[in-house]
C-alpha cells in the first residue's frame, strides 16, 4: 500500500489470493447484509467464515458495525451455498461515517471481483420519504442518488485502475432490470407483493438522521428511501462490470413535519430489520436460486 488511503491493485489481489487459499468456495454472487440483516448469511450451507480482522488488507469493523450486526456474527465474510449456488456474504459493512475512506468502504467489492463474483446483492435499512410506504416494506432499488458523490466524495476518485474499469463509467441502468423483474415475480409467488415497492434510494453521509428541512428537500428531489450506505458499493461494482441488485428494508418513516413528535433511533431501525430479516432471507435465497449462474466450487 502506498499511503494511508491509497490502495493499489496488488492490495486487492493479496486479500483475494489469501481468501482463495483458505476456502474451496468460488462464489459468483456476493451479498452485503444491511443493519440488522446479518441473518441473511445464516442461510448459507457448508460455511467457511473469516473475521475481517484476519483477512490481510481488509478494513476493520468499528464498534458501530459490531452493534449493527447480529451479536457474535459481526465483521465476518461468510462463504457457502444458497440452494446449490456458491455465495459470499458480508455480515457487517463499512460506512463512511465510521471514519473509513470510500476506498476502504468499497475495498471488499474489488476483492469479490478478483474472486470471480459476477453479481452483487446489496441490502440496507432505510427511512422512507414516500408517503405510501410503511415500516417493514421492502423496496427494490430502481436507482439511487449519491449525495456525497454529487458533492465530490466518490470511491472512484484518484487515478483510475483500468484493470477494473473505465475512467468514466455509466451509471444509468446500474440496478439490473432483469433481476428487479425477477424479484417482483418471486414476491408475487411468495405472497409478499403487498409490502414490496420499487423506488429511488438516496445515500446521505450520516451519522445523524435527517433534519426536517433535509427530509423535505429529499422528498422534493423524488427520493423514496434514505440511508447512509450502498451507493459507493454499487458504484464500484458497476465500474468493474458486476450485475447489481439492491433491496432497502423500510425501518422508519422519515419525520417531515414540525408537528410530528416521533423521532428515529438506531435501536428501532434494528428492531424492524430483525422483524423482516427472515422474509428478506427467503427473497434473496429464491432470487439466487433462480439466477442463471454456474455453481462453481473448486
Ligand atoms: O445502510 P445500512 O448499513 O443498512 O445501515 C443503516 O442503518 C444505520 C442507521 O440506523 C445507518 O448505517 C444506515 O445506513
Ligand atoms: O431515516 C433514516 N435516515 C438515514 N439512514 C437511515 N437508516 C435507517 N433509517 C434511516
Amino acid at each position: 500500500m502506498h499511503s494511508k488511503d491509497q490502495i493499489c491493485y496488488e492490495d486487492y489481489q493479496q486479500s483475494a489470493d489469501w481468501l482463495l487459499s483458505q476456502t474451496q468456495h468460488r462464489p459468483k454472487v456476493a451479498i452485503i447484509c444491511g443493519s440488522g440483516l446479518g441473518l441473511l448469511a445464516d442461510a448459507l450451507k457448508c460455511q467457511d467464515s473469516f473475521k475481517y480482522g484476519d483477512i490481510p488488507g481488509f478494513p476493520q469493523s468499528t464498534v458501530h458495525a459490531i452493534a449493527s450486526s447480529v451479536q457474535g456474527h459481526a465483521g465476518r465474510l461468510v462463504f457457502g451455498e444458497l440452494k446449490g449456488k456458491t455465495c459470499v456474504c458480508m455480515q457487517g459493512r463499512f460506512h463512511m461515517y465510521e471514519g473509513h475512506s470510500l476506498c476502504k468502504v468499497t475495498f471488499p467489492i474489488r476483492v469479490f471481483k478478483l474472486l470471480g463474483v459476477e453479481t452483487l446483492i446489496v441490502t440496507n435499512a432505510a427511512g422512507s420519504l414516500n408517503d405510501t410506504y410503511h415500516c417493514g416494506d421492502i423496496m427494490v432499488i430502481k436507482d439511487h442518488i449519491n449525495l456525497p458523490g454529487l458533492a465530490g466524495l466518490n470511491p472512484l476518485n484518484g487515478p483510475n485502475e483500468e484493470k477494473f474499469g473505465p475512467r468514466f463509467p455509466p451509471m444509468s441502468g446500474v440496478y439490473d432490470k432483469h433481476l428487479r423483474r425477477m424479484a417482483f415475480d418471486i414476491c408475487k409467488s411468495l405472497g409478499f407483493a403487498q409490502f414490496v415497492q420499487e423506488g429511488v434510494y438516496c445515500m446521505v453521509g450520516g451519522p445523524n438522521f435527517e433534519s426536517i428541512a433535509e427530509a423535505r428537500l429529499l422528498h422534493r428531489l423524488g427520493v423514496d428511501a434514505v440511508g447512509m450506505s450502498t451507493a459507493p458499493e454499487v458504484l464500484v461494482a458497476g465500474h468493474c462490470g458486476m450485475r447489481v441488485f439492491g433491496l432497502s428494508l423500510i425501518t422508519n418513516k422519515v419525520v417531515k413535519s414540525y408537528e410530528d413528535t416521533e423521532s428515529v433511533n438506531h435501536e428501532s431501525v434494528l428492531e424492524v430489520s430483525k422483524m423482516r430479516s427472515e422474509t428478506l432471507q427467503t427473497l434473496v435465497t429464491e432470487l439466487v436460486s433462480r439466477m442463471d449462474i454456474n455453481n462453481n466450487t473448486a
